[in-house]
């Protein structure tokens, strides 16, 4: 008989409301699998920083529950703790001690005998390559090294769950991909589950093995970014015209699967096959006397999913407290 695989975390309608009435998390229902990536994606403010503290025992919930590695997190906390690690957005390290000085810190905290704790210590040093700077100030790191110091900094009591809140805010693009390359060699050689939030779309489509869109404290999709992706059925084609006349009636090509006329005379279709189907709209266009000053084809994309799921795109503004909490991080990380 096949064994029962059960989820590493299940969530119960999980539910947080801030004093003053703000429900930063509505009823959450997931289930993460054991050594999977979970990315939790979602614009600031859609609730995931709550979520985690909720998760990792920082705050209560309102309302709902949840079961972590086997414990209730209404009852079990003390438990949870030691099973988990989290890596929080904020930096955390002491600049003004060394590598493996800011890691003892954190051993001693969770009394792990000084020989493990060591032994320990250099491998996390090895997988994060920073082997060779342990014995120096942080002040003296880069952003990204130190940022792999904090990520290990989660893992030194052996956790099996790690949590890492938009582990790569601040960093610049070239520093943020060599993170996601650490993060997946931290899975793979420690067999951890890893649970992380992010507003950058590349991230999670790079990293997670299954993605959650949270958005207003709901989780609105759950799948792998390809089923995401496929879930959309269909490639969009947006073309731009002359005239708004001319916009009209390219909407109203009869085999897409959706069209709408935005502003600027620009129409956005849906088709199953842009590759099959473009050539068929040009000629029904010429027919017409019509041409496309411009086209554009977009195979689906996380992006195409945020705004069909959400109704908005994940890359507009940024508030006005994840913009401090980022120069912050920036100024911090320099
Ligand atoms: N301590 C708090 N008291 C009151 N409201 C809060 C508190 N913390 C968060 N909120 C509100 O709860 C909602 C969800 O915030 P949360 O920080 O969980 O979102 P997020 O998706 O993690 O965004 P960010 O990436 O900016 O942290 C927001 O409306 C936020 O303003």
């Amino acid at each position: 008989m096949e064994a029962i695989r059960l989820p590493i975390i299940k969530t119960e309608n999980l539910t947080k409301i801030y004093p003053g009435g703000i429900k930063a998390v509505d009823g959450l229902n997931i289930e993460i699998e054991e050594a999977e990536i979970y990315g939790l994606l979602g614009k600031n403010g859609a609730g995931k920083t709550t979520t985690i503290k909720m998760l990792t025992t920082a705050i209560d919930p309102t309302s709902g529950n949840a079961i972590i590695g086997g414990y209730d997190l209404r009852k079990d906390k003390e438990k949870i703790r030691r099973i988990i690690g989290v890596v929080p957005q904020d930096l955390t390290t002491d600049a003004d001690l060394k590598g493996v000085e800011n890691l003892r810190m954190i051993a001693s905290f969770y009394n792990i005998p000084k020989q493990e704790a060591e032994q320990r210590i250099k491998d996390l040093l090895e997988i994060v390559d920073l082997s060779d700077w342990g014995n120096k100030y942080v002040s003296q790191y880069s952003g990204g090294m130190r940022k792999r110091l904090e990520l290990i900094c989660g893992l030194v009591n052996s956790p099996k769950i790690l949590f890492l809140d938009e582990p790569t805010l601040g960093l610049d693009v070239n520093t943020r991909s060599k993170m996601w390359k650490y993060i997946r060699d931290i899975q793979k050689e420690l067999g951890v589950t890893i649970i992380l939030t992010s507003h950058y779309l590349e991230e999670v489509d790079q990293l997670a093995d299954r993605i959650s869109i949270i958005d207003h404290g709901k989780i609105l999709i759950t799948g792998t970014p390809d089923s995401l992706k496929a879930s959309l059925k269909g490639d969009v084609i947006t073309m731009e015209f002359n005239s708004m006349e001319d916009a009209e009636l390219a909407r109203s090509y009869p085999g897409s699967l959706e069209a709408s006329v935005m502003g600027d005379a620009k129409v956005r279709m849906k088709v199953e096959n842009s590759d099959t189907e473009l050539p068929k709209i040009l000629e029904y266009l010429l027919e017409k006397n019509v041409s496309p000053i411009t086209i554009n084809v977009k195979k689906p994309s996380l992006d195409e999913v945020f705004l069909e799921y959400t109704g908005s795109s994940i890359e507009e503004d940024i508030d006005p407290e994840q913009f401090r909490r980022m120069m912050q991080n920036v100024r911090r990380l320099r």
